[in-house]
């Protein structure tokens, strides 16, 4: 891809009209033009995209766009969490509501989490000790019990460093609650996303009938507001927006504009750095 990018570059030396053709003939969009040229030149300097918010307001879903789109790593650092709890309902540390705290501490080096690209969605599944679990830590049971173990130090401690090392080359965008506050602080683009608890409540019952599964939507919103709570109250990295971090309520966007809408934020921080 680099050796024809830089032959076509150079044939046509003028960008603009590169861009109108790649653009309007070849269907590419304004980010990939961008992203192909600059990458054909090999100026490209790789940023970090954090983006963190309230629960089930769409920060995955542009997330994962934008990275497709731009050729970035994408990271759901939420999908971490849930591996984690998955693991702790299976291995006897809930009991009943309780957390074995010890229990769980002696077991977390056992915990290996990764994600490996689903060929058919296009988009990563989260492998936990080498088994795909993706769907089994979106059911409500793994809602309902993440936040309490996303509040245990050692459980975040172990997270982060995982994120940290995934982040290190940059050129990767990651959503959760901290990551533009702990994980990457110095990111060079954060974003705060937020809706109203009853739009994302109805966001995630949407999705959750679409799949065919069971749901009520008193018990998302409820579950969607507790979430809120545990995670901006806990001591350790609560979700707040980093000072930097731009805002975004997207209650009244569809997810094409919130796309395009990170698309120029995007643009315009590259443009920058570049
Ligand atoms: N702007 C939007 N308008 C309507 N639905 C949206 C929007 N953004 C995301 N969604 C949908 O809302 C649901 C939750 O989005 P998701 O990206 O998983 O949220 P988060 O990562 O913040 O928990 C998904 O089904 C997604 O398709
Ligand atoms: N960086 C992160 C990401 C998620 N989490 C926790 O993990 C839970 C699940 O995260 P998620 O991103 O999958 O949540 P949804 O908004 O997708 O439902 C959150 O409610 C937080 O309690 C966290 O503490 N820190």
């Amino acid at each position: 891809m680099c050796f024809c990018a830089t032959n076509v570059t150079r044939y046509f030396k003028n960008t603009v009209s590169l861009a109108r053709i790649l653009n309007e003939i070849l269907k590419f969009s304004v980010l990939q033009v961008l992203y192909l040229y600059n990458y054909s030149i090999k100026v490209m300097k790789k940023i970090t995209i954090a983006i963190d918010g309230f629960s089930s307001c769409g920060k995955s879903t542009m997330a994962k766009d934008l990275a497709r789109e731009i050729g970035y790593i994408y990271i759901d650092s939420g999908a971490m969490y849930r591996a984690v709890t998955l693991y702790s309902i299976e291995n006897g540390i809930f009991q009943g509501d309780r957390i074995d705290a010890e229990k769980l501490k002696s077991l977390i080096k056992d915990i290996h989490i990764s994600f490996r690209l689903n060929p058919e969605t296009g988009r990563p599944d989260t492998y936990l000790n080498g088994v795909n679990v993706e769907n089994k830590i979106r059911t409500m049971e793994v809602s309902s019990r993440v936040s309490p173990i996303a509040t245990l130090d050692f459980v975040r401690e172990a997270m982060v460093a995982q994120q940290q090392e995934m982040g290190k080359a940059k050129g990767i965008v990651m959503d959760g609650r901290d990551i533009g506050t702990t994980v990457f602080p110095d990111a060079e683009l954060k974003i705060f996303v937020t809706a109203t608890p009853e739009i994302r409540a109805q966001r995630r019952y949407d999705e959750l009938k679409a799949k065919g599964e069971e749901a009520s939507f008193d018990e998302i919103l409820e579950n969607v507001k507790q979430r809120d709570y545990i995670d901006q109250n806990r001591d350790v990295s609560p979700l707040r927006k980093a000072s930097d971090a731009l805002l975004l309520d997207n209650s009244h966007l569809s997810i094409s504009q919130q796309k395009e809408w990170l698309a120029e934020q995007f643009e315009r921080v590259i443009k920058e750095k570049n």
